[in-house]
């Protein structure tokens, strides 16, 4: 429920590699149209000048419940050299803050398009829930290929009279393209399906955002979000305290964030630019060239570190027996903004139904390697710097005692580096030649009346979580189509 935008340049960058249009001028008025911002802590955000709204559907609020142990938090990063942001969506994201999540404040509950939007909408939507779609019926006139409609998994064929949307996210709209004889020759014809449209793009340009992160046992005073692993009978006491509507533990997201330059996290950054320089080779990708100019903007984050509340890394939560079941932890959750591995998705040709193959390729280069390893290196610092040093006992994951020479760290990074799912870019706007699958208008290339609209169009992965974009993708989407209809 993280709500949040990256910086303006790199929704700039996202005109910049071939779409009109899509800059920051235009978009944040496309996120600021979705959100109805509340702010319980009038020290946090505020006024709309602060590129926030107070009128649109989906609901975004800073936490009303801030554990105790985190409150150090901003004064750790401050004395870091990290300064206090208090108006972090209105395009420079840098700084220390504690961020909004998309919750509804008046009942605690997340805040998001099936209960925010889809009340809105006219008596001409019909949602149709436990169906799935097999592909898209394309045929083709004069003009052309068209989307005539949908075909269900049941063989129910659905028509279009105008258009058809894609919506099904970045790891399912590639293989709906794909289903319909549009993508790769060799990978449709290795699944027996026509090609009707070369749009080799499809299903590849896969970036996300690699996470790695540090635990760290807090002391006896401090409750932590793990009590409600171990002790049911506050969990059910807390449980009936937010069905109630009163401040309970259950309120709580994960609220205390900060985004940094590499500069400002490391220091100099000039290793980390040439292993980048170096993995890209002579690369002209439209995320390629962006990734590489953006690590010299000292305007863009490359680094997002979380402190989520209880414990969330790899080695798992003691087991019931062992000494530490019972105690509380936090966690704190390093983010790499731009990592320049790009994997693919596609359908399994040997079951095109079935699920995709999905190949992150995650940490396959140098620089994606060692920007993990310094993020986690970034993490202890965080944690071993007052004020936030006095309110743990012990290093749980990895350990004080365990990880310190460059080998262990890359070790540790190789070993326990996950997603924290933001897939983006399988079916890319940018130009076709360039790889693209949808053009500034999100219209499926060789097609007139097919459009992608979701995470999937992003053509680079920028500095935030996605779902604010999103938004704004879609809200973007609905003018175009309205205009054209
Ligand atoms: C675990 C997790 C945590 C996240 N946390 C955050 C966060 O805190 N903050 C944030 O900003 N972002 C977060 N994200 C990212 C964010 O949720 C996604 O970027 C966003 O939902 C993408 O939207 P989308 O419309 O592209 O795809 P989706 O939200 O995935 O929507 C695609 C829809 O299409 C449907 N579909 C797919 N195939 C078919 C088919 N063949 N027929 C019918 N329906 C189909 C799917 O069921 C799904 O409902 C998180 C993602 C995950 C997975």
């Amino acid at each position: 429920m993280t709500y949040d935008r990256s910086s303006a340049t790199e929704y700039d960058g996202w005109e910049e590699v071939g779409n009109p249009g899509w800059g920051f001028d235009t978009f944040e008025g496309m996120m600021n149209r979705a959100e109805n911002f509340t702010s319980f802590n009038t020290k946090w955000y505020g006024n709309d000048e602060d590129g926030i709204n107070f009128d649109g559907p989906v609901r975004g609020t800073i936490n009303r419940f801030i554990p105790a142990h985190q409150k150090p938090w901003v004064p750790t990063l401050n004395s870091l050299g990290i300064k206090t942001n208090k108006a972090y969506m209105g395009g420079n994201p840098l700084g220390v803050m504690y961020s909004p999540s998309s919750i509804d404040p008046t009942h605690y509950n997340r805040s998001y398009s099936a209960n925010a939007y889809i009340p809105l909408a006219g008596r001409n939507l019909a949602i149709m829930t436990g169906t799935t779609v097999a592909k898209i019926n394309l045929k083709r006139d004069s003009h052309g290929y068209y989307a005539s409609g949908v075909m269900l998994t049941n063989g129910t064929v659905i028509n279009a009279n105008l258009e058809v949307i894609l919506s099904a996210g970045s790891f399912l709209s590639p293989g709906l393209l794909e289903m319909s004889g549009i993508g790769n020759k060799t990978i449709l014809a290795a699944a027996n399906i026509k090609q009707l449209i070369d749009l080799p793009g499809v299903g590849e340009n896969l970036q996300d955002h690699i996470r790695i992160q540090t635990s760290y046992q807090v002391k006896p005073n401090f409750t932590s979000f793990d009590i409600l692993r171990y002790n049911t009978t506050y969990a059910a006491e807390q449980l009936q305290l937010w069905i109630d509507g009163t401040y309970s533990i259950y309120d709580y997201t994960g609220s205390a964030y900060s985004f940094m330059t590499w500069k400002q996290a490391i220091g100099n950054d000039s290793t980390l630019r040439a292993l980048a320089k170096a993995a890209l080779g002579s690369s002209k990708h439209a995320a390629d060239t962006k990734k590489l100019e953006w690590l010299s903007d000292q305007s863009i984050p490359q680094l997002e570190i979380i402190m989520s509340d209880g414990y969330t890394g790899v080695k798992g939560y003691p087991a019931v027996g062992t000494p530490l079941y019972g105690k509380g932890f936090f966690s704190l959750l390093a983010a790499v903004m731009h990592p320049l591995s790009r994997g693919t998705v596609h359908i399994n040709v040997t079951n095109p139904l079935g699920k995709p193959i999905i190949d992150p390729n995650y940490l396959s280069n140098d620089y994606d390697l060692q920007a993990a390893i310094s993020a986690t290196k970034k993490c202890r610092q965080i944690a071993t710097t007052a004020p936030l040093s006095g309110v743990w006992d012990s290093e749980y994951e990895p350990g004080l005692d365990k990880v310190n020479t460059d080998a262990e760290w890359k070790d540790f990074v190789l070993s326990t580096t996950l997603t924290i799912y933001h897939p983006v870019g399988t079916c890319a706007m940018l130009p076709k030649k360039d790889g693209g699958v949808v053009d500034p208008k999100l219209v499926v290339y060789g097609t007139r009346n097919l459009r992608v609209v979701d995470a999937s169009i992003m053509p680079v992965l920028i500095s935030a979580h996605l779902q604010t974009a999103v938004y704004g993708i879609a809200e973007i989407a609905a003018d175009i189509i309205i205009g054209n209809s």
